[in-house]
């Protein structure tokens, strides 16, 4: 993507997004609500035209991507929940009808962990499991490309960490690239090899999970006794100023206490200062 730009009327949603996503990564575009994230996901699956600015998807613009192309991507619609009466092994093995070469139900089944509903209605499914067979939709025409948007909303702590597995697995067996949204900073950091995060309708900051540690750390506050009261410092280098405490109090600093911002703290932080 080079200086993607996208408008709804005179809301100007994407601002210049430039981005760019390796074959075989696990990539997560993370920001706050009504950032964009959708947006861009649709413009990227041909789904949506884009205000302007360049857009290459497997090396096609998605405006101009045809069959051939459209079926190297794993795309989940939200309407195959419509699906309610289908059974989950049924659907999937209609779905893929529409392919030269699609997975093996079964296999399928077993590898997203749903060989056990196998013969169950969509509709009974826990939202848990449609995520799940979500994935199994996305992938079941061999995508080299699949896109999730907020996969993992709803999930308990589990099943997201069994989600991030299956994931993970198949990018590394199939070398499938993952594009997938999220708004939650622990999960992109588990998930991805890089993550994206978009506010104000650009990209802030861009890197593997410790370049984004290392990009979005707030300062540190280092507090310490002095005239009767507490005083604060917001510092880079906490190491430095305590040391420098060390030398002015020449000793002991009373009540002196260092405090690291956690990474969702800075994270909250940086979406503050670019929104
Ligand atoms: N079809 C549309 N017409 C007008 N405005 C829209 C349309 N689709 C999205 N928007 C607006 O564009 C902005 C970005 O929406 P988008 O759904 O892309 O954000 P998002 O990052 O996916 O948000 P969330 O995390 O809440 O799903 C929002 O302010 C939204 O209201």
């Amino acid at each position: 993507m080079r200086g993607l730009r996208m408008s709804y009327g005179a809301a100007e949603v994407l601002r210049g997004v430039e981005l760019e996503i390796r074959r075989g990564e696990i990539f997560t575009l993370l920001g706050p609500n009504g950032a964009g994230k959708t947006t861009t996901i649709e413009i990227l699956e041909g789904f949506r035209k884009r205000s302007a600015g360049e857009v290459g998807v497997l090396g096609t613009d998605p405006e101009k991507g045809g069959d051939a192309w459209r079926a190297k991507l794993g795309i989940v619609l939200q309407n195959w929940r419509d699906h309610n009466k289908w059974g989950v092994r049924e659907l999937l093995v209609h779905l893929g009808e529409f392919y030269d070469d699609p997975r093996d139900p079964d296999e399928l089944l077993t590898a997203v962990g749903l060989a056990g509903q196998a013969g169950q209605q969509v509709g009974r499914l826990s939202g848990g499991q449609r995520r799940r067979l979500d994935v199994a939709l996305g992938i079941v025409g061999r995508p080299e490309l699949l896109f999730l948007d907020e996969p993992t909303t709803g999930f308990d702590p589990e099943a997201r960490q069994e989600f991030h597995r299956l994931l993970t697995r198949l990018a590394a067996e199939d070398g499938m690239t993952v594009l997938l949204t999220t708004h939650d900073l622990v999960e992109a950091e588990k998930l991805a090899h890089r993550t994206a995060i978009l506010v104000g309708g650009r990209i802030a900051v861009c890197g593997t999970p410790a370049e984004l540690a290392q990009a979005v750390q707030a300062p540190s506050q280092v507090r310490w006794q002095e005239d009767g009261r507490e005083q604060v410092l917001a510092t880079d280098d906490p190491s430095r100023a305590a040391w420098d405490l060390h030398k002015r109090f020449d000793g002991p600093v009373p009540g002196l206490e260092i405090r690291r911002p956690s990474l969702e703290e800075s994270y909250l932080e940086l979406i503050g200062r670019a929104a």
